[in-house]
């Protein structure tokens, strides 16, 4: 099964890499080129990443790119309800495998949020967003195998309104039905009106589920939610 199988709404751009290494090679490259330009248009550029396994190859390849890096925020589409020193955190992950080198001088717009409820965390999560730059120059989304993307879960409470144009919440609660369950994720107005927007996957079994989610709700694969202009997806086998 090849990517270019799949019959994509007109402006999702499809692009097949080898393998992961090609993939985190030719993703960095893309991100890097268009933080680049808008540093060099607008002098500061914001770019939102995902959490989870598949993206250190790419976090390490764009960590390595030389670019005007103290002009560039870097953020989250969503984070686990943990300290930053806890096992999950997806502020760890970026600080470990992202923000090093020359990308160690990027500014870094975190989510986590010690509160007394998740709902209250998410709030303050929303207001320390106030200095990102919108529309985001870049979003690199992800997607499990049920086809969430960012924390956004099928049957998470508030997922309509996630999802919904409408949403004014620039960040929700979420639960997730794998452990860390507490999560904050971005919603779909700030995720899906960024200037440029990307889904990084890799294997069949997720190329199978992005062909199901083409057809399917969002609010069964929330992934379905973005799959519109503008993306480029990059899969590898
Ligand atoms: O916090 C997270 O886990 C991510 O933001 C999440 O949305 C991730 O992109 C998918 O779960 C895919 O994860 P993998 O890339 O590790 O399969």
């Amino acid at each position: 099964m090849a990517i270019s199988e799949l019959d994509l709404p007109a402006g999702v751009v499809a692009r097949q890499l080898a393998d992961g290494t090609a993939l985190a090679e030719g993703l960095a490259e893309h991100v890097a080129e268009v933080l680049r330009q808008a540093v060099e248009a607008d002098g500061l550029a914001s770019l939102l990443v995902s959490g989870g396994r598949s993206p250190i190859p790419f976090f390490e390849a764009l960590s390595a790119f030389e670019l005007d890096w103290s002009r560039v925020q870097v953020g989250l589409v969503d984070e686990r309800w943990v300290a930053p020193d806890q096992d999950g955190s997806n502020e760890a992950l970026v600080r470990r495998h992202l923000l090093r080198g020359p990308a160690a001088e990027a500014t870094f717009l975190g989510l986590y949020q010690p509160a007394a409820t998740l709902e209250a965390a998410a709030r303050q999560a929303g207001r320390a967003l106030e200095p990102l730059k919108r529309p985001v120059d870049m979003v690199v989304l992800g997607m499990g195998e049920d086809g969430h993307t960012a924390s956004l879960f099928p049957g998470s409470p508030n997922l309509a309104q996630a999802l919904a144009g409408t949403c004014a919440e620039p960040c929700m609660a979420m639960l997730a039905p794998v452990a860390p369950h507490p999560r904050i994720s971005l919603t779909w107005p700030v995720l899906a009106r960024a200037r440029r927007r990307c889904l990084a996957i890799q294997g069949i079994s997720k190329l199978e589920t992005l062909r199901q989610a083409l057809r399917a709700d969002p609010l069964r694969m929330p992934i379905r939610a973005f799959l519109n202009d503008p993306l480029e997806i990059y899969w590898s086998p």
